[in-house]
């Protein structure tokens, strides 16, 4: 396995020692090649993204990256010119982000007996965050801000089409649309209308919608009901935030973007960013990005591994302080001797 690695800024790197740590107990040959890509290169050479890097990136049979952003450049910079440029150059469209209340997690909730396991499936390359806008009349008081949400037929029928597949292969065959079809009358309407077709595909997964207003207070009253979510790309930034709060903080939760048709490789990422609050002291989770590369694999078909990744989390979470879990590089070693003694015992 050829893995690209962008560790990235803030606490990325520190996640990613950890990550790499545990990968390695599982797939000790992987060749890894890591780029510096993030901040330190953007004020050394004022480079993002290189051509020449986008070219080698795409060689690799996937990509582990911690995250983007820092308080010394721009807002946006970052993410919008290496973060969202690797995921529409690479055709990032399904941005996977399962959330599961792990046993002996605790989680903000009162009711703590709630089996919460759902799967966001959130578009990854249109909506809002197409780059579609502009300002007009800069600097006058009469200033105008568009961003224009993209909305294709084409775009939304491949990961709504994913979607439901996945909801298909899930005990609860269920799917929720996320959107605001109350407001946003035209890529409500689209968005409907291709959840209803493809439905007709896939005649024994039940189907509900729910506006993304009152999702949230569903995440928190009654997370329990969501199985499967589709949802755009803003909605499903917002909601898997949250999503990750109610199950146990966003220190736990993992991503995917994929390219389902394998043309490119697909990029695997903690949910969170690059939590500059908290970097350098060794205050991160890195399970998030443990997580990921337990997605990763498993999108790669090294079921196995993945497996052994994710139940190696789970007995951490069921057994650590959840005062104290631990250092950064703690729970990195945790799960890299978890990891290694399920491998001694099969388990
Ligand atoms: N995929 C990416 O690269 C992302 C990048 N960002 C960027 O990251 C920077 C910081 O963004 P924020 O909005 O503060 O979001 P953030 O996700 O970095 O942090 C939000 C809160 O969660 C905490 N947190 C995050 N990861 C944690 C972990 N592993 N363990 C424990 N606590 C954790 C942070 O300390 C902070 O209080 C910004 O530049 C933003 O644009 C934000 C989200 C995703
Ligand atoms: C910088 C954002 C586009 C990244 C983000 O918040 C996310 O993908 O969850
Ligand atoms: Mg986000």
């Amino acid at each position: 396995m050829r893995l690209a690695v962008i560790p990235g800024d803030g606490i990325g790197p520190e996640v990613i020692t950890e990550a790499l740590k545990v990968l390695g107990e599982v797939a000790p040959s992987v060749e890894t090649t890591t780029y510096d890509l993030g901040a330190s290169r953007w004020h050394a050479t004022g480079e993002l993204l290189p051509e020449s890097v986008l070219g080698e990136l795409r060689q690799h049979d996937a990509i582990l990256l911690g995250a983007v952003g820092d308080p010394t450049v721009p807002s946006g910079i970052l993410e919008r010119g290496l973060l969202l440029r690797l995921r529409f150059e690479l055709d990032h469209h399904v941005n996977l982000r399962p959330a599961r209340l792990y046993p002996g997690v605790r989680g903000p909730l009162a009711d703590t007996s709630a089996e919460i396991d759902m799967v966001v499936v959130r578009e990854g390359t249109e909506g809002p965050y197409a780059g579609n806008g502009g300002l007009l009349r800069k600097d006058t008081e009469h200033e105008i801000a568009t961003e224009v949400s993209v909305n294709t037929a084409f775009g939304i029928r491949r990961v709504v089409a994913d979607a439901f597949k996945r909801a298909q292969e899930r005990p609860r065959k269920h799917l929720t649309l996320v959107h605001k079809t109350n407001v946003l009358l035209h890529a409500g309407s689209l968005w409907s209308r291709i959840v209803e077709e493809v439905s007709l595909e896939h005649p024994d997964v039940t189907v509900a919608y729910s506006h993304v207003d009152a999702a949230t207070i569903h995440l928190v009253t009654d997370p329990a009901r969501f199985d499967v979510i589709v949802t755009d790309n803003l909605f499903g930034d917002i909601i898997t935030d949250l999503a990750a709060a109610v199950t146990g903080g966003i220190g736990l939760a993992a991503s995917g973007n994929l390219d389902i048709t394998r043309r490119n490789p697909s990029m695997f990422e903690p949910v969170h960013g690059s939590a500059p609050d908290i970097a350098g002291q060794g205050l991160a989770d890195p399970t998030a990005a443990v997580l990921s590369v337990s997605l990763l694999l498993d999108h790669l078909g090294q079921r196995e591994s993945a497996r052994r990744i994710e139940a190696s989390v789970a007995f951490d979470l069921a057994t650590r302080d959840q005062n104290n879990p631990g250092s950064t590089h703690a729970i990195g070693d945790r799960l890299a001797a978890l990891v290694s003694s399920n491998a001694r015992t099969g388990s």
